[in-house]
């Protein structure tokens, strides 16, 4: 997503040499190490029910531009992700014109003429005008998603040092099986993000975390995916992120946005979403009360934003994902070589990417959060934009 305070970029192929990424726009003085981000990006490979490449395959990142000594400079940071598994693939991905001898050689290089359903693959080859699947799907497929969370570890780093503002994310649901309602981690707990990191599927419910694991076994055996519903939480905002007065600019939508444009997300929610659809007006929304900290919400229905802003309380927004359309108990389509029916080729997949898909959403919420704090305090060093911080918070006091 491209915005105009903060702008960032990804680059790459699933089985290129590297991902590559830029994040332009992020103050000066905000401490990023390149273990930092290394460790964002083992978070996302973790989740039980991913395929054998998370175990052979390694990102190996390098900060390539932006920071020194540990400390963002002001210009774009730039990081590179080298792919392991490279090697494999330098004749069938080269960037250069490869020999057609030695392409017809390799069996990697096998026309993917059954495109997947599900997937970006037949369309893509319509639209890009290609006769099989492999350039389309080697953009389509959701190893970008290890640039965003790269970046978006860069954007936490500031959101916390900037404000104090503090992410974590969890696996609400899984193939159908649904933690109680009301389990919500806040990020301000001691040790709640390695909980749930350590969990197998991230969820915060041991019960209903068995249950899932269960779920997945099953579907394993069946020769089948699954999908489910990740929710992101950030805590310690500013009331007045966002805008009520243009559409482009509401936070909801700029969440929402960021969030559907994660692979296999096909729904959004803020707080109670849907639910609200069907809840009395009486009981859909967070009455106002006097406190001794300010005007606070007695509830958290609305997921922390009212008039597309801030409301200053938890933020809360929810992603459903598809389930992984790769499916072992391949599907129809037809070889569009021959224009015979047949099934979609299928290498191996994951049979669910719901906890990884969570550490994205997590990333992308925060690019979000990222971009509206500078818009709105600025700041060319993190420091200018503390300040503007605590000064607009301490005129908050009376009101
Ligand atoms: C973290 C993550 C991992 C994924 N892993 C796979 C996978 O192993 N196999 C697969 O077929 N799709 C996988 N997907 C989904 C695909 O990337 C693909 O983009 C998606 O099914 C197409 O959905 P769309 O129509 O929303 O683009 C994954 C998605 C995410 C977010
Ligand atoms: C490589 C990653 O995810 C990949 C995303 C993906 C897809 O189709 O989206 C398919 C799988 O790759 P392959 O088809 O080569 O087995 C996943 O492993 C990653 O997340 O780093």
């Amino acid at each position: 997503m491209i915005g105009t305070v903060l702008r960032w970029l990804t680059a790459g192929e699933s089985h290129g040499p590297s991902l590559v990424a830029i994040l332009e726009g992020m103050p000066a003085h905000v401490r990023i190490t390149t273990d930092d981000v290394a460790e964002a990006l083992a978070r996302r490979r973790l989740g039980y029910g991913r395929g054998a490449r998370m175990k052979f395959e390694a990102d190996e990142v390098t900060i390539v531009g932006g920071v020194r000594h540990g400390e963002t400079q002001g210009g774009p940071v730039a990081i590179q992700i080298g792919n392991t598994e490279w090697p494999k693939w330098e004749q069938v991905m080269s960037a250069d014109p490869v020999d057609p001898v030695i392409l017809d050689g390799l069996a990697r290089n096998a026309a993917l003429t059954r495109p997947r359903p599900g997937h970006a693959d037949l369309v893509g080859m319509q639209k890009y005008d290609f006769d099989e699947a492999r350039p389309i799907l080697e953009r389509a497929s959701a190893r970008e998603t290890a640039a965003r969370v790269a970046l978006g570890r860069v954007a936490s780093a500031f959101l916390e040092q900037a404000a104090g503002i503090r992410l974590a994310s969890h696996v609400v649901e899984l193939g159908g099986v649904a933690s109680p309602p009301g389990v919500v981690p806040h990020p301000d707990e001691p040790g709640i993000v390695a909980r749930l990191d350590e969990d197998p599927v991230r969820c915060l419910d041991p019960d209903t975390s068995r249950a899932m694991v269960e779920r997945i076994d099953q579907a394993h055996k069946d020769g089948d995916t699954l999908g489910g519903v990740v929710e992101v939480v950030a805590q310690g905002l500013p009331p007045g992120l966002g805008s009520h007065v243009h559409w482009d600019r509401r936070l909801d939508a700029r969440l929402a946005g960021a969030l559907m444009g994660i692979q296999a997300i096909k729904g959004v929610e803020v707080g109670d979403g849907f639910a609200l659809a069907a809840t009395p007006g009486s009981l859909a929304h967070d009455e106002i009360v006097p406190t001794d900290e300010g005007l606070r919400r007695t509830s958290g229905r609305s997921g922390g934003t009212e008039g597309g802003m801030s409301t200053g309380e938890l933020l809360r927004v929810r992603a459903a994902m598809k389930p992984i359309a790769t499916v072992p108990r391949a599907l129809r389509t037809v070889d569009v070589a021959t224009g015979e029916q047949t099934v979609a080729h299928h290498q191996r997949s994951d049979v669910c990417a719901v906890p990884a898909a969570g550490i994205v959403a997590e990333a992308m919420v925060a690019l979000v959060l990222a971009e509206a704090l500078v818009e709105k305090f600025g700041g060319d060093a993190v420091s200018e934009t503390r300040r503007n911080v605590e000064s607009y918070l301490d005129t908050l006091r009376f009101r």
